[in-house]
């Protein structure tokens, strides 16, 4: 039996039912929204199995699911080295999202990063701390600041909400991950002119050590070559 992990709620979880009903597997609850149980049609030896979407990473790597559908941020942010356990199968062309660094709308003499990079140095003279930036995606946020030769910030863990934590007071800069820049805009932020620091999408993610005749003929039902 192929268990196949998708997120359990909201427009991740109807885009990705549309794309499997898309290549003819119908995939939906079989209770009521507060059920976590699924059922799947036109394809044999699969099972459903909804999840958060932030699971979804964890459970694949324990080889619990076979195969996985969420974003690629939550993927490369959750596991580290997730290449040795993991296989990318295809792109699903939604949940497109940025992770992004950005800023108060009313810093006006900073656009880019080496302008954050200078404001950061003298912020912790000046304050009597590091310039502070809040962000869920801990890892992927330090390891592409290091890459730059950026030192002089801390991380502020914040799990929701993110870009409100500058009118709180208690970052000074957000990472996190944006679509139509409407939060952002929303809270007064404005993205470093820099690319993003990664491109999201919703994507069909395997186990590496799952195969078999099973895996191979849902795959070749999605079209999808592992
Ligand atoms: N505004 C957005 N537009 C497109 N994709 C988004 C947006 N916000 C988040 N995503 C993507 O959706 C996926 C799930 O996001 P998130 O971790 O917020 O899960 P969630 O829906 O809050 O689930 P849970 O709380 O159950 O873990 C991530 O891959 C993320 O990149
Ligand atoms: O650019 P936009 O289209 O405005 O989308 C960006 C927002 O979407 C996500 O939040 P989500 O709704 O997942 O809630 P969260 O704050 O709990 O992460 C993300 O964290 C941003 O806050």
């Amino acid at each position: 039996m192929i268990r196949l992990g998708v997120p359990s709620k909201g427009r991740l979880m109807e885009q990705t039912f549309d794309w499997f009903a898309d290549r003819g597997v119908r995939l939906s609850r079989s209770g009521s929204d507060r059920e976590y149980a699924g059922r799947v049609e036109g394809a044999e030896d699969v099972s459903l199995v909804l999840l958060s979407a932030g699971e979804i990473p964890r459970e694949l790597r324990a080889g619990r699911i076979e195969l996985g559908v969420t974003g690629t941020d939550l993927v490369r942010e959750k596991l580290a080295g997730w290449r040795s356990d993991i296989i990318e199968l295809a792109g699903m062309g939604f949940g497109h999202a940025d992770l992004i660094l950005a800023v108060p709308e009313c810093w006006r003499d900073c656009d880019t990063l080496d302008d954050l990079t200078s404001i950061a140095r003298d912020f912790r003279a000046t304050h009597g701390f590091r310039l502070r930036i809040a962000t869920k995606y801990h890892r992927l946020v330090r390891a592409w600041l290091a890459s730059h030769e950026v030192a002089d910030y801390q991380l502020v863990d914040s799990q929701g909400a993110t870009e409100g934590t500058v009118a709180n007071q208690t970052a000074e800069a957000i990472a996190d991950i944006t679509s139509s820049g409407e939060t952002l805009r929303a809270n007064n932020l404005k993205i470093l002119s820099e690319e993003p620091i990664l491109r999201s999408q919703a994507t069909l993610f395997a186990n590496r050590a799952a195969t078999g005749p099973e895996l191979d003929r849902f795959l070749s039902l999605l079209g999808v070559n592992a």
